[in-house]
């Protein structure tokens, strides 16, 4: 990619006269939060900033990227992702640089649970929401009709159910307290909340699972559709999405550590009486700016401002505001060694390569088994399997919140894999799987505990010129695409306030239909 400069060329990103200077934001990490900061501040301010995105890999993309695979040589995601309709501001931002092509909507999954035919869950285009669910759940064959009436009177409570009354509770504490049973909870509760939200729901909290369900489901037609991309993710956000930003005016520094930022002590970025922030290279480059948005992972975080911790703490910026909006304030959300030590959960991606298809099925969410989803190679939707030339045929299944895997050895775990997949898939009973890798992420997502939910900063700091970018800001969303990206148009919408713009919208999400808005609180 041209625009994209490694550390060592980047000198010009400090290098104007103080005559022709614009005012300058550094951007530290190139994930989606800061490629959504990056185009957000460009879209607001066209040509009045001077933008850089440093990130500390050679791509960007950040966790939504991908690896080559050395045998085939195929380019394939470190962990199959998705997008739920409901993510309007990921979707808005790939429609933005002409990119909404490249993800593929399916409005029908396919549930397989190992004892009953397969279930397909595809809710009422006609009904209004939420009514258009109960086709779609009344055709989960492997749920009993009184599991059903369960669930309908879990959800119905859900939808009276305010946040906030139930936000200090997990996911579980919440569903047994409302008469939900434990086989129930596993086969229904469960599968969507894990891999929605990467973990278990004796940890999430209950506001998280709400969102899920109310958000995700509930409250709009279209709002459960997956949009899976059929493009490497590395090559869909890592270089096209980066490009495209790119090519608006923002200047990309790939393979470029970032150690720590400080404040500004020199005149070098002059401005309305407060300093701007050095962001250092871990090989003493100083990329001095007016504004920096840390854009960075939560476990990253508190090594950056290891050095500000205390002016965060001490800062008065607050003063005026409430304080449980500013990090850095004396609440529980702005503790910079609690950020640091989110939990988080890990999730594994099984590749598998075989020698024949062994599904016609996309993608199926797989119930009551170790393997959660699988999915044919995203790059194949559109042809079918048979027509295909390639001698090999890849699928991928996800793992959320694969903690009992660890005690499990590789040969194991895809035995075990395989060996569901044979049950639900009969093709691949006559199919060879040829090769295999297993990649688990143990920090893939932060954990959304009760906790944790608490102590989730805002964009704003107590330091003027530090805003924070990650999906694990307070953007009300867990670890998603959707939550990386709102928080990035926060940390911009701090930087436009700076200079007397208007904050860049966050879109609120799909409209609720009629009925919901009655029925939701
Ligand atoms: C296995 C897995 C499966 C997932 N599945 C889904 C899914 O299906 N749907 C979904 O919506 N989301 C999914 N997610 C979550 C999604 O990938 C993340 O929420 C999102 O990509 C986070 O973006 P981010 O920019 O906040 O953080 P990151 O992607 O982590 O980006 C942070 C960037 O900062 C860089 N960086 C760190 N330290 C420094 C430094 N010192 N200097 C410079 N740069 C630095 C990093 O290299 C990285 O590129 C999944 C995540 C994983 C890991």
């Amino acid at each position: 990619m041209t625009s994209m400069t490694s550390c060592t060329t980047s000198e010009q990103a400090n290098s104007q006269s103080a005559g022709d200077r614009k005012r300058s934001v550094v951007i530290v990490g190139g994930g989606l939060a800061g490629l959504s900061a990056a185009d957000a501040l460009v879209a607001a301010a066209p040509g009045e900033l001077d933008i850089t995105v440093i990130e500390a890999k050679r791509s960007l993309g950040g966790r939504a990227g991908s690896f080559t695979d050395p045998q085939s040589g195929t380019v394939v995601d470190y962990c199959q992702h998705v997008a739920m309709g409901c993510c309007t501001n990921f979707i808005a931002l790939m429609k933005r640089h002409g990119l909404a092509d490249q993800m593929k909507r399916f409005d029908r999954l396919t549930f397989l649970h190992p004892g009953h035919p397969p279930s397909p869950f595809q809710p009422s285009r006609w009904l209004p929401a939420p009514l258009h669910l109960m086709s779609a759940l009344a055709g989960l064959r492997y749920l009993s009709a009184a599991q059903k009436r369960q669930i309908r009177r879990g959800l119905w409570k859900l939808m009276r159910t305010k946040p906030a009354v139930i936000e200090r509770l997990t996911a579980s504490q919440w569903l047994t307290q409302e008469g939900q049973d434990p086989a129930t909870i596993r086969l229904f509760w469960d599968v969507i909340l894990v891999s929605a939200l990467g973990d278990e729901s004796n940890r999430v909290s209950m506001a998280a699972a709400r969102k899920v369900f109310i958000d995700g489901f509930a409250a709009a037609r279209g709002a459960s559709d997956v949009h899976v991309p059929t493009r490497p993710l590395s090559e869909l956000i890592g270089q096209s999405l980066a490009s495209s930003i790119a090519q608006r005016g923002v200047r990309l520094v790939c393979h470029c550590p970032i150690d720590r930022l400080e404040p500004s002590e020199t005149s070098e970025v002059p401005t309305d009486g407060m300093h701007g922030g050095v962001a250092w290279s871990v090989d003493g480059h100083p990329y001095r700016a007016d504004d920096v948005i840390a854009a960075v992972p939560w476990y990253r975080i508190e090594s950056l401002v290891q050095s500000l911790d205390d002016s965060i703490q001490q800062g008065d910026r607050s003063k005026g505001q409430d304080p449980s909006v500013v990090a850095g304030s004396s609440n529980d959300g702005g503790r910079l060694d609690r950020w640091g030590q989110f939990p988080s959960s890990p999730i594994t991606g099984l590749h598998l390569w075989t020698d024949r298809p062994i599904m016609t099925l996309p993608h199926a969410v797989m119930v009551g088994t170790l393997s959660q989803w699988v999915f044919r190679s995203p790059c194949d939707f559109d042809r079918s399997s048979e027509s295909s030339n390639d001698d090999r045929y890849y699928y991928q299944v996800v793992v959320s919140a694969s903690r009992q895997t660890r005690s499990m050895s590789q040969q194991d775990l895809v035995d075990t894999v395989w060996a569901e997949l044979v049950h639900a898939f009969p093709a691949a009973a006559s199919a060879q799987c040829l090769a295999h890798r297993v990649v688990t992420d143990p920090r893939s997502v932060f954990s959304v505990t009760p906790d944790v939910q608490r102590c989730r900063p805002p964009a704003r700091t107590a330091l003027p010129w530090l805003h924070l970018a990650g999906d694990w800001i307070d953007t009300g969303w867990p670890a998603t695409m959707e939550g990386a990206v709102i928080s990035g148009r926060l940390a911009a919408s701090e930087v436009l306030l700076r200079l007397g713009l208007p904050p860049c919208p966050v879109d609120a999400g799909l409209p609720r239909g009629w009925l919901a808005r009655r029925l939701i609180r």
